[in-house]
């Protein structure tokens, strides 16, 4: 897991940066900069980025440096991703975004406290670890991963515990997108409070 970074946040295992356009979930279509942080221990089989798994792999970089190349792009909105971003104190690096007029998502499993100031949380709950009840109490979006029919009812589970007016999505995981994707349409059909969110950067091939 995380070597040894400072528990102030000033420095984050980066993996990558870069500049597209948000393509899951409630902020579908509009372009953000993400920022996608090393070191995940939730271990999801079919995770489309198991190489941010070993947070050192991945250098510590200044948040401040981040900052500063989020702010050289049009859009005035950060998506941080990981690997998991919790598991690192994420207090300065959102005040510093968001002292640069910058607004901030963040996309988490929440199995680590949540630290940070944000704009938006999508909360991505995962079987493997169960997420923490403070993550889902400040969660806007639930997104949850569909992989095989037993995952609607772990889906509704979760929905209990997220505040009224969160926003539910249901995705298909990506290699079993073929098969989930009607079952996801047909469940929205019959159950409204849901939508469904497809990773449409894939389809558009950008990152
Ligand atoms: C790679 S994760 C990183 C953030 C955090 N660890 C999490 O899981 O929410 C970003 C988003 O991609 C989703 N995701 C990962 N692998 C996927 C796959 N194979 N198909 C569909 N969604 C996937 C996750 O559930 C999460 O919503
Ligand atoms: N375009 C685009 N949108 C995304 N939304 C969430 C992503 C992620 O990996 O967290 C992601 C990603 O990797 N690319
Ligand atoms: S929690 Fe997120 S980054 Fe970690 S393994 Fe699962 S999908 Fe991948
Ligand atoms: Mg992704």
């Amino acid at each position: 897991m995380a070597h040894q970074v400072p528990d102030d946040g000033t420095l984050l295992p980066l993996m990558e940066e870069f500049y597209t356009i948000q393509g899951e979930g409630y902020h579908t279509g509009k372009a953000a900069y993400f920022i996608r942080l090393g070191g995940c221990d939730v271990g999801c089989h079919w995770c489309d980025v198991k190489e941010s798994w070993d947070a050192e792999l991945h250098p510590l970089t200044p948040a401040e440096r981040i900052v500063e190349n989020a702010q050289r792009h049009p859009s005035k909105a950060v998506v941080v991703t990981g690997g998991e971003p919790l598991i690192y104190n994420l207090d300065y690096l959102t005040a510093q975004l968001q002292q640069s007029g910058i607004q901030t998502f963040i996309e988490t499993s929440g199995v680590y406290p949540l630290s940070g100031n944000w704009d938006w949380i999508c909360l991505s709950p995962k079987k493997f670890k169960a997420p923490m009840q403070q993550v889902a109490d400040a969660a806007n979006e639930l997104k949850v991963i569909i992989f095989n029919k037993s995952d609607f009812a772990f889906a509704e589970e979760h929905a209990l515990r997220v505040k009224a007016g969160c926003k539910l999505y249901l995705q298909p995981e990506w290699s079993r997108s073929k098969e989930m994707t009607p079952l996801i349409v047909d469940y929205v059909m019959n159950n409204p409070k849901w939508e469904i969110s497809l990773q449409t950067h894939k389809y558009l091939n950008i990152p």
